[in-house]
């Protein structure tokens, strides 16, 4: 039985060149292409794939927002990460002029400069995907994509403009669903998402005074909203460690007693 990998399509999404690095030496994969994130990790939940590979935060734009809040609602656990360096072109069919640019909402977020100085008159539309914008600009000459280099090969388009984000260094993490947590390797991450029992002053510091009396490294932490209402949050935190080292446990054990909700999103090897 192949292994069966989610990711979002269709064919030349970043999300599939994170798929591909991650299941390197993977003995038999097969990569399925889906139209939005939402459809991945709900065919990892009910078991149509074995894992699904989504964007979780991005080092220009942040947290991929809707994938966060995935994360909370469905019955799917992290299990592995990759980080992937994002570097985007201007792809099309390079013989008219270019009226409108396409791209996934934050593709066209973190090339927003490029586009305001070089191309000030053109409209910018979004779609499902980077690739699935490339696949529009083979249709139409007078649109253009922000993809990835490999997906203007793909999809027979050249490429017009090379690292056209607005910092060179653009890294996306993706994060790997699955349905069990992976056991500790010695470089893990945890993640976790914890909310306060009642707004009170100092609510948040004691939790985290529970990680630094520790020494336990947090590597993100972000929050968003409830949908309670206006002033409350889940705070997502990201720290080093596994669930399963006594340290780790031991924090957990005591922020139960002190947050409101505390769910662990997976414990996971870290991606240097
Ligand atoms: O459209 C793609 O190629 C994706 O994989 C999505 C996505 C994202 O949503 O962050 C992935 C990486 C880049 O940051 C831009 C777009």
């Amino acid at each position: 039985m192949k292994t069966r990998i989610g990711v979002l399509g269709p064919e030349g999404t970043y999300s599939e060149k994170a798929a591909l690095i991650w299941s390197e030496g993977m003995p038999s994969t097969v990569l399925v292409y889906f139209k939005d994130f939402d459809g991945v990790l709900q065919a990892v939940e009910e078991g149509e794939l074995d894992y699904g590979i989504v964007p979780l935060e991005n080092s220009l734009e942040g947290a991929v927002t809707v994938v966060n809040d995935l994360l909370l609602r469905l019955n799917v656990v992290i299990v592995g990460e990759v980080n992937v360096p994002v570097r985007h072109c201007l792809v099309g069919q390079g013989e008219s002029e270019i009226k409108i640019i396409l791209s996934h909402p934050q593709a066209l977020a973190q090339c927003r400069q490029f586009i305001r100085e070089h191309y000030p008159g053109a409209e910018t539309r979004t779609t499902g995907s980077t690739s699935h914008a490339a696949r529009l600009a083979q249709e139409f000459g007078e649109m253009a994509a922000i993809a990835d280099a490999g997906a203007a090969e793909r999809y027979g388009l050249r490429v017009l403009a090379r690292d056209v984000q607005d910092v060179r260094e653009n890294v996306t993490r993706f994060i790997v669903a699955g349905r069990q947590i992976p056991g500790a390797t010695g470089k893990d991450k945890t993640s976790l998402v914890i909310h306060l029992a009642k707004d009170r002053p100092g609510a948040l510091y004691s939790i985290l005074q529970e990680f630094a009396q520790r020494s336990i490294n947090l590597t993100r932490i972000e929050s968003r909203p409830s949908r309670r209402g206006l002033g409350d949050y889940y705070f997502y935190i990201d720290l080093e460690g596994h669930q399963d080292n006594s340290v780790v446990l031991d924090a957990l054990e005591k922020i139960r007693e002190k947050a409101g909700m505390v769910k662990v999103l997976g414990s996971y090897p870290r991606d240097s």
